[in-house]
């Protein structure tokens, strides 16, 4: 289906990562999550199958009833019959029952089981990986994407089968009660079969572009909302109203692309089988004449022509839910196929409790390899001392303390703590260990309690209210009418820039790592707040290994040893007093910050 002009669809890796995903290899990997499910498949899909074939034997009742009870005239017989075909029906409802549920409960178990891999599977993809990506693009592959699997994972194997049996014992009845419109009706079938097949094959591309169109809005909202703040700052109202009318509208058109599919498939299928039924009832006309069929057999012939087109009309109606289904694991399959760029390593071994000897040994790195960042970088950190980085925006020492925790993986060289290469670290046990506080504080929406807790689950209150304490946020919370309970809105938009960042701070006197990393925030804060939130990080660099990202050099008077990055690598390093005292790039930013506070 062609997307129109300026139609065009944001182009992210995973989107144009699609892998030609084989049906028969789709299938098998489809079919392993049937496996922890055999008891509910045996249920459901025997119930289904024993209801199909009870399905079968009505025509041959009616036929029977017509050419032999009919004529016997005797009303015990006939009621009697009639009470046998109630039974049978009883037992068919029955039957349906139990498939209708628990044939539900294994398709929604299968879709739950893929939802879980999928969020798990989210969680484990690295830095790399979110870095392309957009968030609404991947709630809506865990989300809507997966929604229809669970009725495939049901009515697919389960139709299937109950097609097979249908269209085998229907046919075989139909040869049995007239050859010849047997063989009629089998040579118009290929044409609907083929029909179903080709717009359901189209509707599964349909959907796979309705996926992408949703992910595209999806993304647009989830920018705009949560860039509210900034959108209104601007006035930029009308702006986004454009830039989403253009993606609705896109769905909008995708959407009548399906339905355009839909109304052609349906009036095919529908007339493909009042065909058949036209030409049976020609045929059979045409041989009741000569004697060559009973009425019976006429009435019974046209009932299975009904059984066996059921299973290809049922296909039909779901024409939306089959193509969903089928282009659902289809995305499921392109993101789990996605590795994650950084995992532990199989010789990979849980890090003892580290002192925090950090040791950077000719490392190079770049998010492009081909443009790297950083070159060569040798730097040795004693455990417990403080490493201040400075140097000009975009020289890399984000990047340089993002290689610690393995957020990137380096290039070239090595990292090791206390002797052991990072990447012979489980990840887990390595970023236990490395405490990180960012410039830019991430908070859930939750409580203060749930916020600071983040840095070790299942803190006792006491332990909670210690760390707020020496993150200096005692007084705030004393202050707060819910105290610990205090809800902080999404991303704690109702804390002030300091009080975020304490609570970046008090996470991490729970957590207690031996090494730390500090973003300094570059926002000026009012003086008073500004002596808290150093006292705060001074506390808690004591007796950890730290490395401080500093933007103001004021802060950094006492640090251990101050390194100069620039984009060339590290320029110089040195106390604070040995840099100044030489005229190097140390003293010029020295000199530049004193100018410019004066
Ligand atoms: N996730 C990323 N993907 C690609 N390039 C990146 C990414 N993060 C940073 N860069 C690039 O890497 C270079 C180094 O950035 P980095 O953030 O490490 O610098 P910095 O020294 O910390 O700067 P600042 O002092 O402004 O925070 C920059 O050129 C930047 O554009």
């Amino acid at each position: 289906m062609g997307l129109g002009e300026g139609d065009a669809l944001p182009e992210t890796r995973l989107q144009t990562a699609h892998l030609r995903v084989y049906r028969p290899l789709m299938i098998r990997q489809f079919a392993q999550f049937y496996r922890p499910h055999l008891r509910l498949v045996f249920i459901a899909f025997g119930c289904a199958a024993a209801s199909g074939l009870l399905e079968l034997g009505f025509p041959m009742a009616v036929r029977a009833f017509i050419d032999h009870l009919l004529p016997r005239q005797d009303m015990q017989v006939v009621v009697l019959a009639i009470a046998g075909l109630l039974a049978v029906y009883l037992l068919n409802a029955v039957l349906m029952a139990i498939v209708t549920y628990w044939g539900h409960v294994l398709g929604i178990a299968i879709e739950t089981e893929l939802r879980a891999r999928a969020f798990d599977h989210l969680l484990r993809l690295s830095h790399r990986f979110y870095d392309e990506e957009k968030t609404g693009h991947l709630v809506g592959r865990v989300t809507k994407n997966l929604e229809d699997i669970g009725e495939v994972a049901h009515h697919g194997p389960e139709d299937l089968l109950i097609a097979l049996l249908t269209f085998a014992g229907a046919f075989a009845l139909m040869v049995m009660v007239s050859p010849q419109l047997a063989l009629l009706t089998a040579l118009i079938v290929p044409i609907v079969g083929w029909a179903v097949a080709h717009f359901g094959g189209r509707m599964t591309g349909n959907w796979q572009a309705q996926f992408r169109r949703v992910g595209a809005f999806n993304a647009r909202i989830e920018e705009a909302v949560g860039g509210i703040r900034v959108v209104k700052a601007f006035a930029n109202e009308a702006h986004e109203r454009r830039l989403f009318a253009a993606d609705n509208a896109g769905y909008q058109r995708t959407k009548l692309d399906a339905y355009r599919i839909m109304a052609i498939g349906t009036t095919f299928n529908y007339l493909g089988m009042r065909l058949v039924q036209l030409v049976v009832m020609l045929a059979g006309a045409v041989f009741i004449v000569g004697g060559s069929l009973t009425i019976g057999d006429f009435v019974a012939f046209l009932l299975l022509v009904g059984v066996f087109y059921r299973p290809l009309e049922k296909i039909n109606a779901v024409i939306e839910t089959y193509p969903k289904g089928i282009a659902g694991f289809r995305s499921y399959l392109d993101l789990m196929a996605t590795k994650p760029e950084i995992e532990d390593a199989l010789d990979a071994r849980p890090a003892p409790a580290l002192r925090g000897a950090v040791r950077f040994e000719g490392v190079t790195f770049g998010y492009d390899p081909a443009r790297p960042v950083l070159r060569g970088i040798d730097l040795a950190v004693e455990p417990g001392q403080t490493i201040a980085l400075v140097g000009p925006s975009g020289a890399g020492k984000t990047t340089l303390c993002s290689l610690l925790p393995r957020f990137y993986d380096v290039q070239g060289g090595r990292i090791t703590i206390d002797g052991i290469d990072i990447r012979h670290m489980t990840l887990a046990s390595l970023r236990a260990q490395i405490g990180l506080v960012q410039q830019d504080v991430f908070l859930f929406a939750g409580t203060m309690r749930e916020n600071i807790a983040y840095g070790r689950l299942g803190a006792s209150d006491e332990e909670i209210m210690q760390a707020a304490r020496r993150a200096r946020l005692d007084a705030l919370i004393a202050e707060m009418p819910a105290g610990l309970d205090t809800l902080i809105g999404e991303r704690g938009v109702k804390l002030s820039g300091g009080q975020k960042q304490r609570m970046a701070i008090a996470r991490i006197f729970l957590m207690n790592p031996p090494i730390l990393i500090l973003d300094e925030a570059t926002s000026a804060l009012d003086t008073e707040t500004e002596r808290a939130i150093q006292q705060a990080l001074a506390e808690l660099a004591q007796g950890r290994t730290t490395l401080v990202i500093a933007h103001r050099l004021a802060t950094i008077r006492d640090a251990d040893r101050i390194v100069v990055v620039t984009t060339d690598g590290i320029a110089e390093q040195g106390t604070h007093q040995d840099l100044l005292a030489r005229p190097g790039p140390y003293r010029r930013l020295h000199e530049a910050q004193f100018t410019e506070a004066s």
